[in-house]
Protein backbone atom coordinates (compact mmCIF):
# COMPACT_ATOMS: atom_id res chain seq x y z
CA UNK A 1 0.00 0.00 0.00
CA UNK A 2 1.05 3.68 -1.01
CA UNK A 3 1.15 6.20 1.74
CA UNK A 4 -0.20 9.01 -0.99
CA UNK A 5 -2.13 11.29 0.90
CA UNK A 6 -4.70 13.48 0.94
CA UNK A 7 -2.65 16.94 0.89
CA UNK A 8 -0.27 15.49 -2.02
CA UNK A 9 -3.97 14.70 -3.81
CA UNK A 10 -4.67 18.09 -3.33
CA UNK A 11 -2.39 19.92 -4.59
CA UNK A 12 -1.72 17.66 -7.76
CA UNK A 13 -5.42 18.03 -8.05
CA UNK A 14 -5.59 21.75 -7.65
CA UNK A 15 -2.34 22.62 -9.99
CA UNK A 16 -3.84 20.26 -12.82
CA UNK A 17 -7.35 22.36 -12.15
CA UNK A 18 -5.34 25.03 -13.11
CA UNK A 19 -3.69 23.67 -16.05
CA UNK A 20 -6.19 21.49 -17.81
CA UNK A 21 -8.24 24.43 -19.78
CA UNK A 22 -4.28 24.75 -21.50
CA UNK A 23 -3.84 20.61 -21.33
CA UNK A 24 -2.83 20.41 -25.09
CA UNK A 25 -0.35 23.34 -24.78
CA UNK A 26 1.26 22.27 -21.67
CA UNK A 27 1.61 18.24 -22.95
CA UNK A 28 3.07 19.23 -25.85
CA UNK A 29 5.49 22.02 -23.94
CA UNK A 30 6.38 18.82 -21.85
CA UNK A 31 7.33 16.58 -25.05
CA UNK A 32 9.47 19.64 -26.42
CA UNK A 33 11.37 19.82 -23.07
CA UNK A 34 12.19 15.78 -23.88
CA UNK A 35 12.87 16.43 -27.31
CA UNK A 36 15.40 18.91 -26.46
CA UNK A 37 17.34 16.62 -23.94
CA UNK A 38 17.34 13.73 -25.31
CA UNK A 39 16.48 14.49 -29.38
CA UNK A 40 16.97 10.76 -30.55
CA UNK A 41 13.67 10.06 -28.49
CA UNK A 42 11.50 11.61 -31.56
CA UNK A 43 12.60 8.41 -33.10
CA UNK A 44 10.07 6.44 -31.54
CA UNK A 45 7.59 8.21 -32.35
CA UNK A 46 6.33 6.56 -35.61
CA UNK A 47 3.68 9.07 -36.55
CA UNK A 48 7.09 11.85 -36.18
CA UNK A 49 8.90 9.80 -38.85
CA UNK A 50 8.50 11.54 -42.53
CA UNK A 51 6.12 13.56 -40.99
CA UNK A 52 6.08 17.50 -42.60
CA UNK A 53 4.35 18.72 -40.17
CA UNK A 54 5.98 20.52 -37.48
CA UNK A 55 6.40 19.22 -34.16
CA UNK A 56 4.08 22.13 -32.36
CA UNK A 57 1.21 21.38 -35.29
CA UNK A 58 1.57 17.19 -34.66
CA UNK A 59 -2.18 16.36 -33.24
CA UNK A 60 -1.24 12.65 -32.33
CA UNK A 61 1.71 14.28 -30.34
CA UNK A 62 -0.27 16.13 -28.67
CA UNK A 63 -3.06 13.73 -27.98
CA UNK A 64 0.28 11.37 -26.21
CA UNK A 65 1.22 14.25 -24.18
CA UNK A 66 -1.77 14.71 -22.67
CA UNK A 67 -2.11 11.80 -22.06
CA UNK A 68 0.85 11.67 -19.85
CA UNK A 69 -0.45 14.51 -17.82
CA UNK A 70 -3.94 13.27 -17.56
CA UNK A 71 -3.32 9.68 -16.45
CA UNK A 72 -0.42 10.76 -14.09
CA UNK A 73 -3.14 13.29 -12.55
CA UNK A 74 -5.79 10.45 -12.49
CA UNK A 75 -2.78 7.92 -10.45
CA UNK A 76 -2.69 10.42 -7.60
CA UNK A 77 -6.24 10.24 -7.24
CA UNK A 78 -6.67 6.38 -7.00
CA UNK A 79 -3.59 6.13 -4.74
CA UNK A 80 -5.09 8.45 -1.95
CA UNK A 81 -8.20 6.34 -2.90
CA UNK A 82 -7.10 2.57 -3.82
CA UNK A 83 -3.59 2.94 -2.44
CA UNK A 84 -2.55 1.66 -5.90
CA UNK A 85 -2.82 2.66 -9.36
CA UNK A 86 -5.42 1.30 -10.79
CA UNK A 87 -5.78 1.15 -14.71
CA UNK A 88 -7.81 -1.10 -16.41
CA UNK A 89 -6.07 -4.53 -17.20
CA UNK A 90 -6.51 -4.48 -20.81
CA UNK A 91 -5.13 -0.43 -21.21
CA UNK A 92 -2.48 -1.53 -18.58
CA UNK A 93 -1.51 -4.33 -21.01
CA UNK A 94 -1.42 -2.16 -24.51
CA UNK A 95 0.27 0.58 -22.98
CA UNK A 96 3.07 -2.17 -21.27
CA UNK A 97 2.75 -3.69 -25.18
CA UNK A 98 3.50 -0.24 -26.97
CA UNK A 99 6.09 1.10 -25.07
CA UNK A 100 7.92 -2.00 -25.18
CA UNK A 101 7.43 -2.36 -29.27
CA UNK A 102 8.55 1.48 -29.68
CA UNK A 103 11.83 0.80 -27.73
CA UNK A 104 10.91 3.16 -24.30
CA UNK A 105 13.36 2.56 -21.89
CA UNK A 106 14.04 3.75 -18.45
CA UNK A 107 16.19 6.84 -19.48
CA UNK A 108 12.93 8.03 -21.35
CA UNK A 109 10.82 7.45 -18.19
CA UNK A 110 13.30 9.71 -16.02
CA UNK A 111 13.63 12.58 -18.57
CA UNK A 112 10.01 12.36 -18.84
CA UNK A 113 9.53 12.73 -15.33
CA UNK A 114 12.43 15.95 -14.98
CA UNK A 115 10.54 17.64 -17.99
CA UNK A 116 7.14 16.78 -16.83
CA UNK A 117 7.71 18.39 -12.74
CA UNK A 118 9.47 21.43 -14.72
CA UNK A 119 6.42 21.67 -17.11
CA UNK A 120 3.90 21.89 -13.89
CA UNK A 121 6.49 23.89 -12.46
CA UNK A 122 5.99 25.89 -15.68
CA UNK A 123 2.78 26.18 -15.49
CA UNK A 124 1.97 26.87 -11.61
CA UNK A 125 4.24 29.82 -10.63
CA UNK A 126 1.82 30.80 -7.92
CA UNK A 127 1.11 27.62 -6.20
CA UNK A 128 4.62 25.87 -6.82
CA UNK A 129 6.26 24.09 -4.01
CA UNK A 130 8.44 21.12 -3.17
CA UNK A 131 5.30 19.26 -2.02
CA UNK A 132 3.51 20.08 -5.14
CA UNK A 133 6.71 18.51 -7.39
CA UNK A 134 7.13 15.36 -4.59
CA UNK A 135 3.00 14.62 -5.10
CA UNK A 136 3.67 14.27 -8.96
CA UNK A 137 6.48 12.78 -9.09
CA UNK A 138 5.51 10.14 -6.81
CA UNK A 139 1.84 9.61 -8.56
CA UNK A 140 4.58 9.54 -12.20
CA UNK A 141 6.68 6.76 -10.69
CA UNK A 142 3.89 4.86 -9.51
CA UNK A 143 2.36 4.74 -13.24
CA UNK A 144 5.20 4.03 -14.74
CA UNK A 145 6.19 1.38 -12.42
CA UNK A 146 2.27 0.19 -12.96
CA UNK A 147 3.41 0.45 -16.96
CA UNK A 148 6.53 -1.51 -17.03
CA UNK A 149 5.40 -4.71 -15.07
CA UNK A 150 3.56 -5.42 -18.47
CA UNK A 151 6.57 -3.81 -20.61
CA UNK A 152 7.34 -7.50 -22.28
C1 LIG B 1 3.24 8.04 -17.61
C2 LIG B 1 3.86 7.90 -18.76
C3 LIG B 1 3.21 7.59 -20.07
C4 LIG B 1 1.89 7.40 -20.39
C5 LIG B 1 0.68 7.45 -19.45
C6 LIG B 1 1.83 7.13 -21.82
C7 LIG B 1 0.65 6.90 -22.53
C8 LIG B 1 0.60 6.46 -23.84
C9 LIG B 1 -0.61 6.12 -24.57
C10 LIG B 1 -2.03 6.22 -24.00
C11 LIG B 1 -0.24 5.71 -25.81
C12 LIG B 1 -1.17 5.30 -26.96
C13 LIG B 1 -1.05 3.89 -27.36
C14 LIG B 1 -1.55 2.90 -26.35
O1 LIG B 1 -2.55 3.18 -25.65
O2 LIG B 1 -0.94 1.82 -26.24
C15 LIG B 1 1.21 5.78 -25.88
C16 LIG B 1 1.99 5.46 -26.97
C17 LIG B 1 3.35 5.72 -27.10
N1 LIG B 1 4.16 6.27 -26.12
FE1 LIG B 1 3.63 6.74 -24.24
N2 LIG B 1 3.10 7.18 -22.33
C18 LIG B 1 3.96 7.46 -21.30
C19 LIG B 1 5.33 7.64 -21.39
C20 LIG B 1 6.05 7.60 -22.55
C21 LIG B 1 7.45 7.93 -22.67
C22 LIG B 1 8.35 8.34 -21.51
C23 LIG B 1 7.78 7.78 -23.98
C24 LIG B 1 9.10 8.07 -24.65
C25 LIG B 1 9.78 9.17 -24.44
C26 LIG B 1 6.60 7.31 -24.67
C27 LIG B 1 6.53 6.98 -26.01
C28 LIG B 1 5.44 6.44 -26.64
C29 LIG B 1 5.46 5.95 -28.02
C30 LIG B 1 6.67 5.96 -28.95
C31 LIG B 1 4.16 5.50 -28.30
C32 LIG B 1 3.66 4.93 -29.64
C33 LIG B 1 3.37 6.08 -30.53
C34 LIG B 1 3.00 5.69 -31.95
O3 LIG B 1 1.89 5.21 -32.14
O4 LIG B 1 3.85 5.88 -32.81
N3 LIG B 1 5.55 7.24 -23.78
N4 LIG B 1 1.69 6.25 -24.68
Amino acid sequence: MSSFTEEQEALVVKSWDSMKKNAGEWGLKLFLKIFEIAPSAKKMFSFLKDSNVPLEQNAKLKTHSKSVLVMTCEAAVQLRKAGKVVVRDSTLQRLGATHFKYGVVDEHFEVTKYALLETIKEATPEIWSVEMKNAWGEAYDQLVSAIKTEMK
